[in-house]
């Protein structure tokens, strides 16, 4: 696969063109295989997908949906990425159903809860006994207001993390504190990394990675080598970046 870098601006809001590319990779993928295999981030972008994901046009009984990180705290939370989907989502459509949600079991201490959800996804990759790096299919990222990407902090030793694929954080700078993260590893081997940025307040970061690729930056780290790189970011949050510094690189 080409490695293609693109960044679409969408005008006011990211939500019709952020839905409308994971429609189009979901049925792009199924057209090829029989799972479709997401990953999901907490914060606005669930609120955006909770919003809308369930009228899109796909068979989601062939989808599989994962979290690229999440909060070490009960399902009945109010921080619970998986909570936020199950409550916003799950429970008023029935079809996207509960069993598509791969959750995070956050009864465990934060690093069991990692290396179990590692597991978990080396068992539905078909990949339990391999040292095989799974590849996801389309993982859906924020950007934070320092950079930071899933639960992938600036300055971190996780930024340097090269064996697991699941990483335990429990002194995350954005509370809750507890979290466990996908690693750079295994973002960068997904074939599409689609970030979302929304708002004024995404413009300087956005900037700082899309146009300077200021390595300092956790999402600038997000790069995957046989994969595509797509942002997608309203007018607002991409105002200070002119035209499409990723085209063709
Ligand atoms: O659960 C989380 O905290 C996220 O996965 C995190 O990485 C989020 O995507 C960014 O902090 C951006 O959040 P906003 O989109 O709400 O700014």
């Amino acid at each position: 696969m080409a490695h293609k870098r693109a960044m679409y601006r969408t005008g006011d809001a990211i939500c019709d063109e952020l839905l409308g590319l994971l429609e189009k990779f979901a049925n792009e993928t199924l057209a090829k295989q029989n799972r479709f295999r997401l990953g999901v981030s907490g914060g606005s972008l669930a609120d955006i997908l909770c919003e809308g994901m369930y009228d899109l046009r796909s068979d989601f009984s062939k989808w599989q949906i994962f979290f690229c990180d999440e909060r070490v705290v009960p399902e009945a939370d109010k921080d619970s990425t998986w909570g936020i989907y199950k409550r916003q989502l799950v429970a008023d459509h029935d079809n996207v159903p509960e069993s598509i949600f791969f959750p995070v079991n956050c009864s465990l201490d934060v690093n069991e809860a990692a290396a179990d959800y590692e597991r978990t996804i080396r068992k539905a990759f078909g990949l339990e006994k391999s040292t095989e790096v799974p590849s996801f299919d389309l993982l859906i990222l924020g950007i934070g207001p320092d950079g930071h990407t899933a639960s992938l902090f600036p300055g971190h030793p996780l930024l340097k993390e090269d064996k697991k694929l699941i990483a335990p954080i429990d002194n995350s700078p954005k509370p809750p504190p507890k979290r466990v993260t996908m690693t750079l590893p295994l973002i960068n081997n997904a074939k599409v990394c689609l970030f979302g940025a929304q708002g004024r307040g995404k413009a300087e970061m956005l900037k700082r990675i899309v146009a300077d690729r200021d390595k300092s930056l956790p999402a600038t780290l997000v790069d995957p080598p046989n994969g595509q790189l797509i942002f997608v970011a309203c007018d607002e949050a991409a105002s200070l970046i002119e035209g499409d510094p990723l085209r063709g690189c």
